[in-house]
């Protein structure tokens, strides 16, 4: 059973706290597949965008199962490593694997990933593709890493506030950032604080430590900016 608090005096955000990873992704899963089904019913189509990384396969399982339009669903990625669907480390490669199955093998996917020597140049074929979806997106979901980056906005990225800028233009931005191991593509957080439904994932004592100190007073890490700048309080998930 969740355990549900809100911290307005904290920051923007709401928590839910669960007992299991488990009981987060079904939870979690019903929570975000209930988002769909009314941006379907309400708009007759759906737009999602989710993280890659360690955390969602659980949740990702629980979702492909959820019985809604799926058909009617978008999928994309907040963000991606530039790297080939068939790289052990593409994001695309995971979504694949664990949320385009089952009932949600329906769905649409947009890649951000495309060939192309620099990076740059498949940050601009990605923002056109993505430029032609229906925003604002119906769902966000993010991770977060314990440097209290999220998206591929890490804390040494060369351009941090092009990534960070409330009123940017840009769908999909390149980032370069010693910290990330290679070269990503992500989508602006201007796209991202704009969602109808932005929520976190997180799991484990060490991400929740770095998330209450990124909530204390001082310089702001990433993921207290896309925090702050959300129109409405972040949903946070997370268990032990
Ligand atoms: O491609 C990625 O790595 C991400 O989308 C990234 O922002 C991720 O959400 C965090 O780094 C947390 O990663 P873990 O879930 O692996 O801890």
């Amino acid at each position: 059973m969740a355990r549900k608090q809100l911290s307005g005096m904290k920051g923007n955000f709401s928590w839910h706290g669960f007992a299991t990873r488990d009981e987060l992704a079904s939870a979690f899963a019903a929570v975000v597949a209930r988002h769909l089904a009314e941006a379907i019913a309400e708009r007759g189509a759906a737009f999602l965008a989710v993280s890659g990384g360690t955390t969602p396969a659980k949740f990702f399982a629980a979702l492909s199962t959820q019985a809604i339009a799926w058909e009617k669903v978008v999928v994309t990625l907040i963000d991606e490593r530039f790297v080939p669907a068939t790289s052990e480390r593409s994001n695309a490669r995971l979504v694949d694997a664990s949320l385009l199955q089952n009932a949600a093998s329906r769905a649409r996917f947009v890649p951000l990933y495309h060939e192309a020597e620099k990076i740059e140049a498949a940050a601009v074929v990605a923002d056109a593709a993505l430029r032609r979806l229906a925003w604002p997106l119906d769902v966000a979901v993010l991770g977060m890493g314990n440097d209290g980056h999220t998206a591929s906005f890490f804390p040494d990225a060369a351009n941090l506030p092009a990534l960070l800028d409330p009123a940017s233009q840009r769908t999909i931005l390149p980032v370069h950032a010693a910290s990330a191991g290679e070269p990503r593509l992500t989508l602006s957080m201007a796209r991202i604080v704009e969602a109808r439904f932005l929520a976190l994932h997180i799991e484990g004592a060490e991400k929740r430590a770095t998330f209450d100190a990124a909530m204390e007073p001082g310089p702001a890490k990433p993921i207290r900016t896309v925090i702050d700048a959300s129109a409405k309080p972040i949903e946070v998930f997370w268990a032990p």
